[in-house]
């Protein structure tokens, strides 16, 4: 078994590997503006080789194992959960674990606690596994944070705090804390909840400049979206200032629906023997989700295809991606000119202005969402039937970016809904871009005439 080999074990049809994958990068804003500069993956390539050495080993070990943590269960009740727990589940409404569940679950839940590096795609339940085990290793009678998650966004933050208390809504005396922007706290008072779920900047600040509470203690450390999280340097230097503080007996998982190699290499030299479950490039892609681009001559002749597609796209409800702040104002702007009812969120409003603009649509009050990359990742809005780039993803050099163009795209088949996905294209350099992508994934993006009645049909069909 060389470094550089492919040493995999399969699980339900995930599958660890180590293959390479295309460095990312993000371009767009993020939450708190921090999402500018990929952090210094030439650092963190040197630094790696002895993490996976350490985790294909760990692998092996455990494959041969018959009563290793990787054989999965088909059942809830087969976890041996907290009887409160378990209703929790049951109450929001999940009969089975998904294959993501039912594979990361027992490894998760296992003791000792094991480190997981896992991958899945999006809308397939992640989150919900991540919380299950958050809330299932917390001992209420200790007055003090035990699990610490780290999201990249404010309302991916609020989202997973949303998740974890209907999940502990039949623990007793659970306490769950939001630490974002806007949450304010007295630095002189030691914070008593259980879980702490926040973006990093503001958890920084928490632990490290007002000593709210103690990293020491934290038994469950969740990074989601991690690669991102990874890979971008705010947010990098963050985490790992954060990272750093960690015990050695702190549980850590990563949770994301995408990594590159030099991400994944890093990840696995931060999480002490990791468990890894990753997915092969072509599995990458949802079937469940069906894919166009629209040819556009022009970039104006872009407004006119969404205002062809607006029929189709306001029959469930949809999301559009810009590249920037000011594209996607433009966008709503002219759209509520020309009287189609849009909401806009953006990383300059203000919080209550971005999480008014999200309820509204979870609400269905608006069916149109046009937004930035701030809200491509976690975003979890059941009835979004289609997604459509305006400007697809790109990178720092211009070229695809296909993690946020999977992620994006995400925004739709949540949890094995059917979705389309539109890409607008006006050049041959996104014609390019878009066939960059196509070929990244192996997965067709086939062309739809967005001024042919026939077509549009398709699409209304498609996203009922
Ligand atoms: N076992 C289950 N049964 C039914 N629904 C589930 C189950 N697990 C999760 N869900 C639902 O599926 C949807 C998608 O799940 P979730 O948000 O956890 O996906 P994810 O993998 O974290 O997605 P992303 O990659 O976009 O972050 C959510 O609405 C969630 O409530």
């Amino acid at each position: 078994m060389d470094v550089h080999g492919t040493s995999k074990y399969q699980a339900n049809g995930f599958e660890s590997n180590l293959e390479t994958y295309d460095d990312d990068h993000c371009t767009e804003e993020e939450d708190e503006g921090d999402c500018a500069n990929p952090a210094d993956t030439s650092l963190m390539s040197k630094v790696i080789r002895k993490g996976l050495v350490e985790s294909k080993l760990d692998l092996e070990v455990q494959q041969q194992d018959p009563n290793s943590p990787l054989h999965s269960v088909k059942s809830f009740e087969r976890l041996h959960l907290k009887s409160e727990i378990l209703k929790g589940i049951y109450a929001v409404g999940f009969n089975a674990p998904s294959r993501i569940q039912e594979t990361a679950l027992p490894i998760l839940l296992a003791d000792p606690p094991q480190n997981l590096i896992a991958q899945s795609q999006s809308g397939t339940g992640k989150t919900a596994a991540f919380v299950i085990t958050m809330v299932s290793r917390v001992d209420t009678t200790l007055k003090y944070p035990q699990v610490l998650c780290l999201s990249p966004t404010y309302e991916l933050a609020v989202q997973i705090g949303e998740a974890t208390a209907k999940l502990a809504q039949f623990l007793p005396n659970i306490n769950i804390k939001i630490a974002v922007r806007g949450e304010s706290i007295s630095p002189y008072e030691q914070l008593s909840a259980h879980i702490i779920i926040g973006t990093p900047g503001k958890l920084v600040d928490w632990s490290l400049k007002f000593r709210i509470f103690d990293l020491t203690k934290i038994k469950v450390f969740v990074l989601d979206e991690a690669d991102i999280m990874i890979a971008t340097q705010g947010h990098h230097d963050q985490c790992i200032r954060i990272h750093k503080q960690l015990s050695r007996k702190c549980q850590m998982l990563l949770f994301s629906a995408t990594y590159d190699q030099v991400v994944m290499d890093f990840a696995q030299y931060i999480v002490p023997s990791p468990n890894v479950i990753r997915l092969r490039r072509e599995e990458e892609t949802l079937n469940n989700i069906k894919q166009y681009y629209v040819r556009c001559s022009s970039p104006q002749d872009k407004y006119k295809a969404i205002e062809n597609i607006y029929g189709s796209i306001t029959i469930g409800q949809a999301i559009i991606f810009c590249k920037s702040r000011k594209m996607a104002g433009w966008l709503a702007g002219k759209m509520s000119v020309d009287g189609h009812a849009v909401a806009v969120l953006s990383g300059e409003l203000t919080v209550e202005q971005r999480l008014l603009a999200l309820d509204r649509f979870r609400m269905g009050i608006e069916k149109v969402l046009i937004t930035t990359n701030v809200l491509s990742r976690g975003i979890d809005v059941e009835q979004v039937t289609i997604v459509v780039n305006f400007d697809l993803p790109v990178n720092a050099e211009g070229n695809a970016d296909c993690e946020t163009y999977l992620h994006r795209i995400g925004r739709t088949g949540r949890f094995g809904k059917s979705g389309i996905a539109i890409n607008l294209i006006h050049s041959k350099k996104t014609m390019q871009i878009c066939r960059e992508i196509e070929n990244h994934f192996n997965k067709s993006i086939k062309e739809i005439n967005a001024d042919n009645a026939e077509d549009i049909e398709i699409l209304d069909s498609q996203s009922m």
